[in-house]
């Protein structure tokens, strides 16, 4: 089996970011208003063993939706989010648990690049002056300042140097802005930008001449990017290999090409097809899966993407929680009075909070309920909720569910010629029966 692509890629260069296993949960409070919409005390698993290398001079782009866990691996770099497991190693040294005061020299060759420009820069300081305190805190001589400042805003384009350097930053446009904010970065030194949207909140003019900025910063000075972003036009640009993630993890990764032309993973290909076509004004809504990003608080069973994947079965994961999103799937479908003699049977669909194989959906209907059941199943024998629901008895109390045991898919490596792709999806895994039959044939990873 080819090696895991998430770690040291095709080539022998020594990675000089290498995340492994990498987790950071962050405590939930258990507060009324938390209760109250069923969220009690727990963990947000914002990132959930992640593990990636980036090679010097390489851009990974991390794409994925909101709440994904794109800027918290982003902040875990530079030491701005606490790691609860797992390891960040910065040129082969552990860097993950390291105290602020051990962490600072760092912060010159780890840096980050935010979104909003305008609140990056301190509104009381001129360009120079921002440039030449970041030099300073890091120990540059006073005497050295003022030509490395000029040398970083000429390198960024704020050119002629004397134009530039005395201005507020009120007094320059959003790209001249993060085009500062860029030179004071790059004035420092730094081997890896984590950049967090760098584009978004710039005009569009604007935003192909910054990617294209970056693009020559790697290309000049071997400077290494995470681009995080949700434009996938830009990452395939500017990337040299994507990940994309959902709900904590990389679902996928590969080169750029590959991930463009030929998407693995069912969340990857959403994904693509909701790029908006710009050449159709006006044109129909772009294709988005079905339901919402569950809460990371409570992730699905097995796949996390499988509540709204179109290409889910047996083994994916299916639980009481996913009834919800089928029968509101069906109800945005059916006449009102359907959808009124339905709802009333299941008049707490909140409450199907369960995440065990066998879940008791209570009720004193049930024979109704296991007959509106029946009948979506068979008005929809492509539903991939009932390949995962092996039983539906009537119980005292209610209606017993009982599901196909769930595995979690773990990234592996497309077996395939020239393939640099990794995928976390039972479709390419050999030990899982695609059949929906018989559920998992051997357990995975
Ligand atoms: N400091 C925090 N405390 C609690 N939860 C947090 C914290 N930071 C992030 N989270 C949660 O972690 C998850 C991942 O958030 P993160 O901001 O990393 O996602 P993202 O993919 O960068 O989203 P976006 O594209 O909206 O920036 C989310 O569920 C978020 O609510």
């Amino acid at each position: 089996m080819k090696p895991d692509l998430s770690k040291s890629e095709t080539g022998h260069e020594t990675p000089i970011l290498s995340l492994t296993d990498l987790s950071v949960h962050f405590a939930l409070r258990g507060s009324a208003l938390g209760r109250l919409i069923g969220r009690s005390s727990g963990s947000v698993k914002a990132l959930d063993g992640v593990s990636l290398d980036v090679k010097p001079g390489e851009v990974v782009g991390l794409v994925g939706e909101s709440g994904s866990g794109k800027s918290t691996l982003g902040r875990a770099v530079l030491g701005l989010a606490p790691v609860t497991a797992g390891s960040i190693k910065y040129r082969g040294r552990e860097i993950s648990r390291l105290a602020e005061k051990a962490m600072r020299p760092l912060r010159a060759k780890l840096q980050m690049i935010f979104q909003d420009p305008h609140a990056a820069l301190n509104p009381s300081m001129t360009i120079e002056q921002a440039v030449s305190d970041a030099l300073r805190i890091h120990g540059v001589p006073a005497g050295e300042r003022r030509a490395q400042v000029a040398s970083a805003l000429e390198r960024v384009g704020l050119a002629p140097v004397e134009r530039f350097a005395p201005k507020y930053p009120s007094e320059l446009s959003g790209g001249q802005k993060q085009r500062a904010v860029i030179a004071r970065a790059i004035a420092l030194g730094p081997e890896v930008l984590v950049a967090d949207e760098p584009i978004s909140m710039l005009d569009m003019s604007v935003r192909a001449k910054i990617l294209s900025l970056m693009n020559d910063l790697r290309a000049d000075l071997g400077i290494s990017f995470i681009y995080i972003t949700h434009d996938l036009a830009s990452a395939r640009f500017f990337c040299d290999r994507v990940a994309i993630m959902y709900l904590g993890k990389i679902v996928e990764i590969g080169t750029a090409q590959e991930i463009f032309a030929n998407p693995r993973h069912p969340y990857t290909q959403a994904l693509l097809k909701a790029i908006p076509d710009v050449s159709v004004v006006g044109g129909p809504p772009a294709e988005l899966p079905r339901g919402e990003i569950p809460d990371a608080a409570r992730p699905p069973q097995g796949c996390p993407f499988h509540p709204r994947c179109p290409r889910a079965f047996a083994a994916c994961g299916w639980e009481a929680r996913d009834l919800k999103v089928v029968l509101e799937e069906r109800w945005t479908t059916v006449d009102l009075e359907v959808y009124q003699r339905e709802s009333e049977l299941f008049p707490d669909l909140g409450a199907l909070q369960t995440v065990d194989r066998v879940a008791l959906l209570r009720t004193p209907r049930s024979a109704e309920v296991i007959a509106v059941l029946e009948s979506i199943r068979r008005e929809n024998p492509a539903e991939p909720f009932f390949t995962g629901l092996i039983e539906m008895n009537q119980v005292p109390g209610g209606v017993q569910l009982e599901f196909v045991d769930s595995v979690r898919p773990v990234l592996l490596p497309i077996v395939e010629a020239g393939s640099s792709t990794s995928v976390a999806c039972h479709l390419y895994s050999d030990v899982v029966d695609l059949t929906g039959t018989g559920g998992v044939t051997a357990p995975v990873g």
